[in-house]
């Protein structure tokens, strides 16, 4: 799909959008879903057994969307699927230069080939950005892409990525070291993503070093999921994942 085909003018997302891909991704009425990033099988059944709707799989020690070895991500679908879990699975497929889309889509369909059902890319607010959008909106697997906002929303990325045919969209960070999805941008802009997003009949997803303390807010924001790492590990992200600390996020998503 070209990104010149698309063209954005002040009414906002063009009526000739193409349908989003069918993904087995879907909104839960009135709950805000939690995913959490895991990095092998005992993590996954772990995170599968406190309850969490989306399992990501992920490398935290490798960076923001850190790639698993292939056979790794292979092995958890498998050991998931064995055991009749029925979760959305996702897996990242690392962080890559704007500009590395042979690379990426290269990496794209070689995860989608390990049975996951969404392959999360980061997009990060840089030249070239657009073009990495398109490339990945001709791949025949299920993407979604991931704004990284360290340096802000991008409103024309925004609007090419919602006029694109992805499931959905999500917000999250790259510098873990330099505080939340919050830091970055003020919950207005969160809100306004979401609502943009859907808008677009995309689900909307966000995370971002999101803690504990930020579950009331995400809950007044209401994005479709909210994924973490940092908040289920307790010597960092690259730390080992707590059940218990999945256990207070799920259980908290969920009270009344
Ligand atoms: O996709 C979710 C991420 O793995 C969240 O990681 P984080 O909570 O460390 O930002």
């Amino acid at each position: 799909m070209a990104a010149r085909e698309f063209n954005d003018d002040a009414a906002g997302v063009p009526d000739a959008a193409p349908a989003a891909r069918p993904s087995r991704l879907q909104a839960v009425d009135g709950r805000v879903q939690v995913l959490v990033s895991v990095r092998d099988v005992n993590e996954a059944l772990a995170a599968v057994a406190c309850g969490v709707d989306l399992i990501d799989l992920k490398e935290p020690g490798s960076g923001a969307l850190g790639a698993l070895p292939l056979h790794v991500v292979h092995e958890v679908v498998q050991a998931l699927r064995g055991a009749g879990h029925g979760q959305v699975v996702s897996a990242t497929v690392g962080d890559w230069p704007v500009d590395a889309r042979d690379e990426v889509l290269e990496r794209v369909r070689a995860t989608a080939a390990c049975g996951v059902d969404i392959v999360k890319v980061g997009i990060p607010r840089a030249d070239g950005a657009a073009a990495l959008l398109a490339a990945l909106a001709g791949s025949p697997a299920t993407v979604v892409p991931v704004f990284l906002a360290d340096e802000g929303l991008d409103e024309a990325l925004l609007a090419l990525a919602c006029w694109l045919p992805f499931p959905a969209l999500m917000l999250d960070t790259a510098d873990k070291l330099a505080g939340s999805l919050f830091d970055c941008l003020d919950p207005a802009t969160v809100a306004h993503f979401i609502a943009r997003v859907r808008g677009a009949g995309k689900l909307a997803g966000v995370a971002g070093a999101l803690r504990l303390p930020h579950v009331p807010l995400l809950r007044e924001l209401a994005p479709d999921f909210a994924g973490f790492r940092s908040a289920a590990c307790e010597q960092g992200r690259g730390g080992e994942l707590v059940p218990q600390r999945v256990q207070a996020l799920v259980r908290d998503f969920a009270a009344k």
